[in-house]
């Protein structure tokens, strides 16, 4: 896809031929299995963007503490339970996640991994359980609202984004609070004060692109990015917010083995730095030769919590996994 020229600022021109560098070709990053689209594409881009029909109109809750914390398990959730009509997408789930790690969810094809993704994120509201975050129980708070606390999901770059370029995809997406932030604590970045955001905003911009090593593409429109290129963007994206805990939904979907090193290599550099990340994957040797801690979804409840060789020693994943319904 190629844009049109006066939807870049600075007036340079993008290629018209897709990129080859070292990714896939072009496409559409498939979502995991077709229904998170909607999240996905409905959105803007921005962390608050609703489903389409699941998203109530609930209270806005004020942000009670726009720091970071340092509560060593920020993510927990307690007995959470979504029912579909007859369908039990999701029965009595409870995990913690703790700092600055990397941890894994995985299971079968309708084990209740999106489910749990959009629960957790404020996409859909449970029928039963809770959800707590450094602290706060955040269970049906709307989406930014959890977003805005520093626990970010990614999302797929929207068709209109893609006619802009990934510059300006960066200047659009959700700004952090102005303050402390992980990313802040690490990089040398300048001191402005709060007149000074926008300047630091475009500054911070290009040191996450500079990180995610896709700088060079800053002028190119985002709809002619490779698979690959595009999650380094939706990551670089998400990072603006300045997350505490990242969640990513099939991160690695579409990406070339090249681009997809990468990528982890940046994963691992950000979760030495003190991020934290839940990924769902279907990829499960990825998840376990990269995460400290996997869950095993089966069904809609959790069948294993554990470490990856734990995981791999379970008669039960193992039948969950090879019993035809993979
Ligand atoms: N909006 C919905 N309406 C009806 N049923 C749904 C809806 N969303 C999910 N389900 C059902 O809930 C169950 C869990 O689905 P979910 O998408 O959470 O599983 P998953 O583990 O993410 O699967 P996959 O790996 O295939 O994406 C499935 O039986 C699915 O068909």
């Amino acid at each position: 896809m190629s844009g049109t020229d006066d939807s870049v600022t600075d007036g340079s021109t993008p290629t018209e031929e897709p990129i080859e560098d070292d990714s896939m070709p072009a496409e559409d990053v498939p979502t995991e299995d077709g229904s998170p689209s909607a999240v996905t594409e409905e959105s803007d881009g921005d962390a608050d963007a609703p489903t389409d029909a699941e998203t109530p109109d609930r209270t806005v809750h004020a942000p009670e503490d726009a720091g970071v914390s340092v509560d060593s398990t920020p993510l927990e959730v307690e007995g959470l339970r979504r029912t579909f009509g007859g369908i039990v997408a999701v029965d009595d789930v409870s995990f913690d996640v703790e700092r600055g790690t990397l941890t894994g969810l995985i299971g079968p094809n309708g084990a209740g991994k999106s489910t749990t993704f959009n629960l957790i994120t404020g996409m859909l509201e449970p029928d039963a359980g809770t959800v707590r975050f450094n602290g706060e129980e955040i269970t049906g708070y709307q989406p930014h609202e959890i977003a805005n606390r520093g626990l970010v999901r990614t999302f797929q770059i929207a068709r209109e984004l893609e006619e802009m370029t990934v510059l300006e995809n960066m200047m659009l997406a959700p700004k952090g609070q102005a303050g402390e932030s992980l990313w802040r604590s690490v990089l040398p970045v300048t001191r402005g004060d709060v007149r000074k955001q926008e300047t630091d905003q475009l500054e911070r911009v290009w040191e996450v692109l500079d990180f995610f090593e896709i700088d060079h593409l800053a002028d190119e429109y985002a709809g002619n990015l490779s698979g690959g290129q595009r999650k380094l963007l939706e990551l670089a994206r998400a990072l603006l917010t300045d997350p505490d805990v990242l969640l990513l939904d099939e991160p690695f979907a579409g990406v070339n083995p090249t681009l997809e090193k990468r990528l982890l290599e940046h994963i691992h550099e950000l979760r030495d730095r003190g991020y934290t990340f839940l990924i769902v994957e279907h990829d499960m040797d990825l998840i376990m030769n990269n995460c400290e801690r996997v869950i095993v979804m089966h069904q809609g409840r959790i069948l294993k919590d554990g470490t990856p060789a734990e995981i791999k020693e379970s008669e039960e994943v193992i039948e969950a996994y090879l019993g035809g319904e993979v």
